[in-house]
């Protein structure tokens, strides 16, 4: 078994850079993946019962601004003209999110003009004083207290089981907040859904004579023969999984949240009338319904059965899949350590959601892909530069 470069991964990230390196650098690439399945979390099949197309490891909504990034999707796959909108219930009532004129003056049984809910905003987050510094301070800067009690505080307390004031306030960032009746729930370039679905795309990706892919297959398990113990120091490795697990978490674990999701087929042709509806209230256990058929409506999909998922959030143990870093001053800690680390580590590159411990969306994976293959992998085989560092672990975010 011989290959110029080893992957561990099969997400967009690993995907990425082994199409590269095989299509433009005529490389041989073994991807390897622990799963039974390639794509990562971005996987999608067909339910059996329904027809339906289901992305199991919960909605996956393309968007990005990078043209270069589009472009390169646009290889693979074409994409439907979807535009994601989000709803959520609020005490048996139902707003638009992410918060807009809408939801304000659904809220407030007002018709203010953009003007006037602006000016009602910064009189309920008066109370603020200074820079905001955590997650509450950012969103009440925002929006003021009442918004936030209503839509934020119990949504973020079941999706993160922390105090809002140790969480981040970029978490909150990630949404827009307008004073117009848009409520597009992503305000990039380009948007859409893969036509013939994840799969197939990330199929694409990896068809090439060049490309071998191998399941079931786990890095650290020293009786297959891409193991770390016999690969690393003989090709170049490009690690995609948990950066802790790979230093068998030496320095501790980083913390991460992980989902559980609850899948039922309904003998209705609608539910929810709408892709995803979040739960605001706290006394709902679940975050949030998606209901798959929404995502497609140009598809001939049954009108009497639907299947819907609800998403359960709770801390990962280390059997669970990890889906968003916690990122507390600790894990930031911990992960200055690891990459310390991954430095020194020759020939091997980390990247990814879990390489990096960085929320990246699918075209972030992908525009950081582009770079590490641009910046070190190209440079690495094309002219024998060495291939050091933690890879680029900012980049494409
Ligand atoms: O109704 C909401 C929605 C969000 N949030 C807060 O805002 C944060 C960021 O919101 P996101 O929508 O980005 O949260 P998710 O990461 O769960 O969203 C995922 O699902 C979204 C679509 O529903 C988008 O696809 C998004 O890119 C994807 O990461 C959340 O963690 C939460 O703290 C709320 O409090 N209430």
């Amino acid at each position: 078994m011989t290959a110029d470069l080893l992957i561990v991964g099969s997400g967009f990230f690993g995907l990425t850079i082994a199409d590269r390196c095989a299509r433009e650098l005529d490389l041989k690439v073994q991807v390897i993946d622990r799963r039974d399945h390639i794509g990562g979390n971005a996987y999608s099949e067909i339910d059996p019962e329904t027809g339906i197309e289901v992305h199991r490891y919960g909605a996956h909504l393309f968007h990005t601004s990078n043209k270069r990034v589009w472009d390169y999707v646009n290889q693979f796959t074409d994409f439907t003209p979807y535009v994601h909108h989000v709803y959520t219930t609020y005490k048996d009532e139902v707003f638009p999110m992410p918060i807009n004129l809408g939801t304000i003056n659904q809220f407030q049984r007002a018709a203010y003009t953009p003007e006037e809910a602006r000016a009602w905003v910064v009189e309920q987050a008066a109370m603020l004083e200074g820079e905001p510094t955590n997650l509450e301070e950012k969103a009440i800067s925002l929006i003021g207290q009442p918004l936030y009690e209503a839509f934020i505080k119990g949504y973020t307390a079941k999706q993160w089981q922390t105090d809002p004031r140790e969480l981040a306030a970029e978490i909150i960032s990630r949404l827009p907040v307008r004073y117009t009746y848009d409520n597009r729930y992503f305000s990039d370039t380009y948007e859409g859904l893969p036509v013939d679905g994840y799969t197939a795309w990330l199929e694409k990706m990896a068809d090439h004579p060049n490309i071998t892919v191998t399941l079931d297959t786990d890095f650290f398990d020293e009786s297959q023969p891409w193991n770390k113990a016999d690969v690393v120091g003989q090709i170049p490795v490009v690690f995609t999984g948990p950066i802790d697990r790979y230093f068998d978490f030496k320095h501790g674990d980083l913390s991460w949240r992980t989902l559980d999701f609850e899948s039922e087929v309904l003998p209705i042709g609608d539910f929810q009338g709408t892709p995803v509806m979040n739960y605001a209230d706290e006394s709902i256990d679940y975050t949030r319904i998606h209901e798959f058929r929404h995502f497609h409506p140009e598809r001939d999909y049954p009108d009497d059965k639907t299947i819907i998922m609800r998403e359960f959030s709770r801390f990962a143990e280390h059997t669970d899949e990890p889906y968003y870093p916690v990122n507390t001053p600790q894990d930031r800690e911990r992960l200055l350590s690891y990459r310390e680390l991954a430095k020194d580590e020759a020939n091997v590159l980390f990247g990814g959601r879990l390489g990096t411990y960085q929320y990246l969306d699918m075209h972030m994976a992908i525009g950081a892909a582009l770079s590490m293959y641009d910046n070190k992998l190209a440079p690495h085989f094309t002219n024998g530069l060495p291939l050091d560092g933690p890879g680029l672990v900012d980049d494409g975010v």
